[in-house]
């Protein structure tokens, strides 16, 4: 007779099916409540309110909980047709039309459901710093306008208001590092040159600031548990335009009716009003008397002769800190990298003069040669170029070197510290996307707690446990396997 099997019972078979299934229910329950879910995005919307033009920029973001480690980019960008708001001051109805395209190309980029919740965001610059100086009524009047066509936006707007030129330099400064994920990790930073049309910004960590010196130029932060003690200025009237105006305004003191102008190219003539140049706060209090209605503007393409005329618009003269850049504004000692965007950028870009490891010297003998060349052959090289950026290039490229070189204090050592950039990573370098991480509490101060273990970890995990399992319930089942086959047969 067979010997009965102990194990060998129908409750045995049940409880092994069940066992079965209890481990796969396990897995699939394990791996499906890790899974990542479909990813969601947030937006987010900050106009740029230069003084030369405005740009809309839309940032996306994974809307997981922790949305403090998720990357933050732009999505898209949209440059708003006409000039800067602040042009607007005799018209400010038109401030807020001129914004309307732009909002609705945002539309079509953020998914209508999101709309609501997006946060809008418009920060002014240095051309509503001018106007704001100048006429306070009328830059009261074109934030209204502008404000008015915002709160019509489905989006949830948050204010419009100008930024002090701190926050306008520190802001790049986040973005840059922020972009180079230079915060998170704890690494040296970048610190960031930025030149607009009206003013320009110099923002970089020195070991030797500790902010003591100059209060106003400092900027404190805790950023991912890192403390950072920024240096950073804002030179309002030091943007191209406005550099530009200072420059000619040095050129025209004696209200001439014509003048020689090295920043320009030979050949080229330009008929400039007096009233329209000395329009600005920057310059309004020069304005020469007994100045005929017009001047003409003669190039005569010499870098050398252009480079001795903008270093009169700076200041060196006196410091009443251990040391200054121009002005008499306080700088400490330049630690690099930088990285070095917007007009710059442009410029350089233009020139071919963006790569920093040739020589300051080959630079500057490059931009001679450009200074020197006739106006009817850059027009014929260039046709598809506007002619204003086109006559400006020898000026800018020389304002540029000078406010590097003579300015700030790089060297033909330091020159290759700097890098000319657009964009990091898809998103444009500018003080835009730091605001907005700023406003939406989006940089933690302190580094966020890792989770125990990532996605990919939970799965492993709990696969080998599941395995471990499996095995252990076969070796149990093994007095219900047929007995071994292999026996030697007796014949
Ligand atoms: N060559 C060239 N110049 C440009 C371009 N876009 C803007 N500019 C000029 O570069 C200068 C700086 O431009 P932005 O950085 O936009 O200046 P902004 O933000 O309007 O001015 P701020 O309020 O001072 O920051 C201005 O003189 C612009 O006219 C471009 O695509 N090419
Ligand atoms: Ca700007």
């Amino acid at each position: 007779m067979k010997e009965k099997n102990p194990w060998h019972t129908p409750v045995t078979i049940i409880i092994s099916v069940i066992g079965v299934i209890a481990i796969v229910a396990l897995v699939t329950v394990a791996v499906l409540q890790n899974r990542p879910l479909p990813k969601k995005y947030k937006y987010g919307i900050v106009l740029d309110a230069g003084s030369s033009h405005t740009a809309l920029y839309i940032y996306e973001w994974p809307a997981e909980k922790d949305n403090n480690t998720g990357r933050v980019q732009q999505k898209h960008s949209c440059k708003v047709k006409g000039p800067g708001i602040s042009s607007y001051a005799s018209a400010p109805l038109k401030a807020g039309e001129s914004l309307r395209e732009c909002m609705q190309e945002a539309k079509q980029w953020v998914p209508e459901k999101r709309h609501h919740e997006t946060p809008l965001y418009l920060g002014a610059t240095a051309g509503m710093r001018l106007l704001n100086m100048e006429n306070s009524a009328a830059s009261e009047k074109v934030f209204g306008a502008v404000e008015e066509t915002l709160q019509k936006s489905p989006f949830s707007f948050q204010g419009a208001r100008i930024l002090s030129g701190q926050e306008e330099g520190a802001f790049g400064w986040v973005t840059v590092n922020y972009l180079d994920d230079r915060l998170k990790q704890g690494l040296e930073t970048t610190g960031a040159l930025d030149l607009g049309g009206a003013s320009t910004q110099i923002s970089f960590v020195s070991d030797q600031f500790d902010g003591s010196e100059s209060l106003n130029n400092s900027v404190t932060f805790r950023l991912y548990g890192n403390d950072y003690n920024l240096y950073t200025h804002s030179f309002l009237c030091y943007g191209k335009d406005q550099a530009l105006r200072l420059t000619l305004a040095h050129q025209t003191q004696s209200g001439p009716e014509s003048i020689l102008d090295p920043c320009f190219n030979t050949g080229y003539t330009s008929t400039r009003n007096y009233s329209v140049l000395y329009d600005s706060p920057c310059v309004s209090d020069r304005k020469p008397q007994n100045a005929p209605q017009t001047f003409t503007q003669q190039g005569v393409g010499n870098f050398q002769e252009c480079q001795e005329v903008v270093k009169k618009i700076f200041n060196f003269t006196h410091c009443k800190y251990t040391r200054c850049s121009f002005n008499g504004v306080f700088q400490p000692l330049l630690q690099g990298p930088f990285g070095a965007f917007s007009a710059y950028y442009f410029v350089m870009n233009f020139l071919n003069l963006t790569d920093t490891s040739i020589s300051l010297d080959t630079v500057k003998a490059k931009l001679e040669r450009y200074c020197a060349t006739p106006w009817s052959q850059v027009t014929q090289q260039h046709p598809d170029t506007k002619v204003k950026y086109l006559a400006e290039y020898c000026f800018s490229g020389t304002y540029i070197l000078t406010l590097l070189t003579n300015g700030y204090n790089f060297t033909s050592e330091t020159y290759s510290d700097i890098k000319f950039i657009k964009k990091i990573k898809g998103s444009d370098a500018g003080w835009t996307l730091g605001y907005m991480l700023n406003l939406t509490n989006m940089i933690p101060a302190e580094a966020p707690d890792t989770p125990p273990l990532p996605h990919a970890g939970y799965v492993s995990i709990v696969t080998v446990m599941a395995l471990l399992l499996f095995i252990l319930f076969i070796i149990s089942l093994r007095p219900l396997w047929p007995r071994c086959s292999k026996q030697p047969q007796i014949i």
